[in-house]
């Protein structure tokens, strides 16, 4: 477990990608099956409504003390007050973010050339997307398909912690972590399963069983 990032499970949640249950349900259902932080990613909501939907689910990440992170809007992560914000390339940058949100704890930033890891954005960033692993239906305009030698390389460059995003599953979590990533991000994993704890806890035994081996 990374000591400046202890949270191995991240759930990247909105509405929409939700499919057999709320998105409140499907956060409270996945909590319960080991997610460790939550993401909240609403990209087709103007500021109030986004304010509103993040209002509702930090009910329930503050319940279960898990940090929430906002992606991309900087004003919703300050009406409400989240743990950080995730943004990428074509977002506000973080050394903007570190000017204007004195109370921010956690930034994260998305990593999509290797050229990035020398720039000022991820001097500044807390913890980093490696995006994506996989392509995804979930987000189509990607760059580079970074795969397992990718995590490796980024591994080798940086300390930082290390998200992994893109198509991510218990099926592959084990080797991603063993290639030095040291979280799993997923959306469709938990938001399409008519289970979300259960297909938490999966993903979260992967994790696990990858530590065991490394010990
Ligand atoms: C944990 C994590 N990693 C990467 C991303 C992607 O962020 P970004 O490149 O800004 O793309 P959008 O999510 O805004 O479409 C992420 N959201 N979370
Ligand atoms: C938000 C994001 N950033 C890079 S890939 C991705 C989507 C991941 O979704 P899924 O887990 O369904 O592949
Ligand atoms: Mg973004």
């Amino acid at each position: 477990m990374h000591p400046d990032f202890p949270y191995q499970l991240y759930l990247v949640i909105s509405e929409e990608s939700c499919v057999h249950f709320p998105m409140l349900q499907v956060a409270e259902m996945s909590i319960e099956g080991g997610v460790d932080i939550i993401q909240l990613r609403e990209k087709n909501l103007d500021t109030s409504a986004f304010i509103k939907k993040a209002e509702a689910l930090k009910k329930i990440t503050d319940k279960y003390r898990i940090p929430l992170i906002i992606n991309d809007n900087l004003d919703v992560a300050k009406a409400v007050d989240s743990f950080g914000i995730h943004v990428g390339n074509s977002d506000m940058p973080p050394t903007e973010i570190q000017q204007k949100w004195d109370r921010n704890k956690a930034i994260g930033y998305s990593i999509e050339y290797l050229e990035q890891l020398e720039n000022e954005q991820t001097q500044v960033a807390n913890h980093l997307g490696i995006s994506p692993i996989y392509s995804t239906a979930t987000k189509t305009d990607t760059v580079t398909e970074w795969g397992i030698e990718g995590i490796k390389k980024i591994r080798a460059l940086t300390p930082k912690p290390l998200v992994a995003i893109g198509r991510m599953d218990a099926g592959n979590a084990a080797e991603v972590i063993k290639a030095g990533a040291d979280c799993i991000a997923v959306v469709s994993a938990i938001c399409t399963s008519e289970d979300p704890k259960k297909a938490a806890e999966k993903i979260k035994s992967q994790i696990h069983q990858n530590q065991h081996e490394n010990l």
